[in-house]
């Protein structure tokens, strides 16, 4: 898409994207960048000028030839902060509302499945006023999944719910992932939802593009914001080589050794030759000149230091290579200082805590 929209003389959205066709893609970035203006031009709730978009071949919008699709006419589903369900219709009610406007032909979900997805048969009967603010949202994204969009577009959905509501809903998402192909664009200030959803991040600052790509190798980026937050970590992908079963322990191969993460409570079963995703925080890295191994830490890995970038008055952030993956680890400036790091050094890594992801 290419689109430009001014709002008032302070703020201009101006970018020329290519977003994938599949996955979820997250639009991150500070408040009043212009992610919700983007998603709005998108939708064609606001007209860029000039603007070009083009939805997986299909032409929306395209000022040379004069092709405008509005709102309505675009096969789109949206899911905003604070589900806005019928509160006078009960939850079938609201789902079916959603259905009536697709043609049979063109109905790609069926009620059932979105139903099903989202696990709101039991929520059938309800009014939307009886519900919680993560069952609303179950419900409003099963009601979006029911007209059969060929694109989702999510505006911060997690964000009005607590810490442990928004647990709850994020397997929803992964599952919608797996089990439909739907591209979904995705609004979000929350680098957790970006680490754990989003296979491609577009990072917005001012109206405009910063820097665009799948979500692992932006995520350890130096040079972008979302290596600075409190919650900056790495992605990795392994394979599961065994599971100690004794110690509630997965042992994970990766391209930089083997780790040994603990089995979250409630997780689902792992079977050995499984591919997995693991994310490593940055504040569960630490570094030492020798492999310890009089220490509680379970997981030391060799690597290089390949750089390191002052984070704040008192810490230091450092990119790890570890067997060419890269890791990053937060330690104090004072302990970066009496190791006397520098890039290019051989180092151990020391990893406290790996969360396995799916
Ligand atoms: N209808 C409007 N009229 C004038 N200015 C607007 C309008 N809508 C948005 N803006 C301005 O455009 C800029 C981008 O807003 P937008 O809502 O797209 O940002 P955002 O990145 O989604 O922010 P947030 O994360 O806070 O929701 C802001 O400066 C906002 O004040």
């Amino acid at each position: 898409m290419r689109a430009k929209v001014e709002r008032g003389s302070a703020f201009t959205l101006d970018v020329d994207l290519q977003l994938p066709g599949r996955g979820i893609t997250a639009l991150f970035g500070p408040s009043g960048c212009g992610k919700t203006t983007l998603l709005r031009a998108v939708a064609g709730l606001v007209r860029p000028a000039p603007g070009r978009v083009v939805v997986n071949g299909e032409v929306w919008q395209d000022d040379a030839t004069g092709v405008w699709r509005p709102t309505h006419r675009r096969p789109l589903g949206v899911v905003f902060q604070e589900a806005s369900l019928f509160d006078h219709l009960n939850v079938q009610r609201n789902l079916d509302f959603g259905r009536r406007r697709v043609p049979a032909g063109e109905r790609r979900v069926s009620l059932e499945q979105a139903i099903d997805l989202l696990g709101i048969a039991p929520l059938l009967p309800r009014n939307p006023g009886s519900l919680s603010g993560g069952e609303r949202q179950r419900v409003a994204i099963a009601r979006a999944l029911a007209t059969s969009p060929r694109l989702l577009l999510m505006d911060e959905p997690l964000a009005a719910l607590d810490s442990a509501r928004k647990a709850e809903l994020l397997p929803y998402f992964e599952r919608l992932q797996r089990e439909l192909d739907m591209p979904v664009l995705y609004v979000t200030h929350s680098l957790d939802e970006v680490a754990r959803l989003a296979s491609e991040v577009v990072l917005m600052q001012a109206g405009r593009t910063v820097a665009q790509g799948p979500t692992a190798q932006l995520m350890t980026r130096m040079d972008l914001s979302l290596s600075q937050g409190d919650s900056a970590s790495a992605l990795i992908e392994g394979t599961l080589e065994s599971v100690d079963a004794a110690y509630g322990l997965l042992q994970v191969r990766f391209a930089g050794g083997v780790l040994q993460c603990v089995q979250a409570a409630g997780a689902p079963p792992r079977t050995p030759g499984q591919r997995l995703r693991l994310r490593v925080q940055a504040r569960d890295v630490s570094v030492a000149m020798k492999a310890a191994t009089d220490t509680s830490i379970l997981n030391v890995l060799p690597g290089t230091v390949q750089a390191i970038a002052q984070d704040g008055p008192a810490q230091s952030l450092l990119s790890l290579d570890v067997g060419g993956c890269t890791l990053l680890a937060r330690i104090t400036r004072k302990s970066a200082d009496a190791l006397r790091l520098a890039a290019g050094q051989a180092v151990f890594a020391q990893i406290k805590g790996v969360a396995v992801l799916d």
